[in-house]
Parts: C-alpha cells; structure tokens; sequence
C-alpha cells in the first residue's frame, strides 16, 4: 500500500511518462475512466493489464525503489487467495469441482490502483461513480483512509477501513453464476478534502469467448434460471452500450 501512494506522491516528472490513453498499453495511468458516466471522477488509475505482474516488471515504474517487487509479489498472492476463495464458494454453492477454474477465470486478471487526491468541495464531485464489478471476483485493499460506499435498501453506507483487511466482491458474472444467490453489491469511492486516498484492486476475469449462465446444477426442476446465456464479449459490449449502469446491464441479460 506504501508503495502504491508513494508512486502519486512523486514530483510530476517522474510519474508523467506512465500516463497514457492508449487501451493497448499493458501498464498507464489514466485520469478518465472506463465510461462516459466517470469521466469526473476524482482518481488518477494505474491500469496493469500483464498476469502475472512480474512478467512484466520492466513496465512498471522504476521508481519508488520497491515499487516493482512489492507490486508483482501482491498482486500473484492475492490473485491466489482469490482463488482460494473462489474454490470455497464453489463447495458453499454445491458446484462441481473445479466450476470456476478455466475459462471462468482464465481471462486477462488485471490490477489497478486508484489515487483520489484530496478534492476542496466533495459534494461536487465522486472518486469514482455507482457501479458493480463485471467480474468472477475483485479483492480491494481500501488502506487506512475511508471513502468506499456500498448501497443497502437505497442508502449509501461508509466500509470502514479495517487495518490490513481485504474487501472481497462478488462481480456481475458471479452472481449470474450463482443465478442471483451472490448479490453484486454496487458501491462508489466518495473525496475528502484533507488526504489522499489510494487504494488497490485486483480483478479475476473470464476469457471474451466464456460463456456465461447460471450454474446447471443450481437450476432446472425447482428453480428457473433468472439469466440468459451471454459470452464475456457480449456482456463488454452491453456494458458500454448502458454506460456501466450496474442496473441497466445486468437487466439486458434477465429472462423477463
Ligand atoms: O477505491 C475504492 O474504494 C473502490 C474501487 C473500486 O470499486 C474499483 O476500482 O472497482
Ligand atoms: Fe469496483
């Protein structure tokens, strides 16, 4: 986490040849964000496309110091905690062994670090606006500052940072798996005005071509699935067709 805020806190000439536009970059900070809806987020992202990171060491910055080890190492243990986690809700949802290994997971994981930096007016804009996670399964380290919301019964709700706690997230994908049984939350990151907050996420994601529905062996005789079938492609595309709205899209794939 250290040395994911102490990247931001560099003088600007040693973070500016990381910031790009371009999709194809394995690692880039970008300022906009994935949709239309979040292009005034108050965030700054580092965006690592390669698994596993240190493969692609020699992308990341140089400096700080540390900044390559510490990263690459966390990000391949926490991706394998994730699926340490996985495997136990596969056994909670009485699903085949195995079921979300493969193309379930096998897509391109990525990690990315968020950088709010404090805002003057927080009620004017969001760290980063509504949405669920599209994918299997997100790990969030939130750090020491608070700032992430979820929404209970048409309320926002503070996640209190615990120290050295992990936020796990059930993504779009896993609750149409689970046919409804695992909810995908849907949250935003709020400002503040007197500190920055970083905090780091590492996404567990599914192959273009998986395709997904909910689990055979959870529906048929006495239970309807509530989703259609849907490739990973398709799923992309209906989600920038609806500008990530969490509701809209995971409603184009419900049987009506
Ligand atoms: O920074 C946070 O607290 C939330 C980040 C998040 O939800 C995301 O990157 O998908
Ligand atoms: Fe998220």
């Amino acid at each position: 986490m250290e040395v994911a805020s102490e990247f931001f806190e560099m003088p600007i000439e040693d973070r500016i040849q990381h910031y790009s536009d371009d999709p194809n970059r394995i690692v880039r900070v970008l300022k906009s964000s994935f949709h239309e809806r979040a292009t005034n987020n108050w965030r700054e992202a580092m965006k690592i496309s390669g698994y596993p990171v240190e493969k692609f060491a020699h992308l990341l910055p140089e400096k700080p110091s540390k900044f390559r080890d510490v990263v690459g190492r966390y990000s391949t243990e926490v991706t394998e905690l994730g699926r340490w986690i996985l495997k136990m809700i596969n056994e909670g949802l009485g699903l085949e062994e195995g079921y979300f290994d493969g193309e379930q997971s096998g897509g391109e994981q990525f990690m990315v670090i968020n950088h709010y930096p404090p805002c003057p007016d927080p009620s004017l804009t969001l760290g980063l606006v509504k949405h669920c996670d599209q994918n299997l399964m997100t790990i969030l380290l939130q750090g020491k500052t608070k700032g992430l919301q979820v929404i209970k019964d048409g309320k926002w709700i503070a996640v209190e940072p615990i120290p050295n706690a992990l936020i796990v997230n059930a993504g779009h994908q896993l609750e149409v798996l689970s046919n409804g049984r695992l909810k995908s939350i849907q949250h935003r990151a709020v400002t503040n005005s007197s500190v920055a907050r970083t905090t780091v996420v590492n996404f567990i994601v599914p192959t273009l071509d998986c395709l997904i529905s909910p689990a055979p062996a959870l529906v048929g005789q006495f239970e309807d699935p509530i989703y259609r079938p849907f490739t990973w492609r398709e799923y992309l595309s209906v989600f920038r067709e609806k500008d990530g709205d969490p509701d809209l899209v995971l409603d184009a794939f419900k049987f009506k």
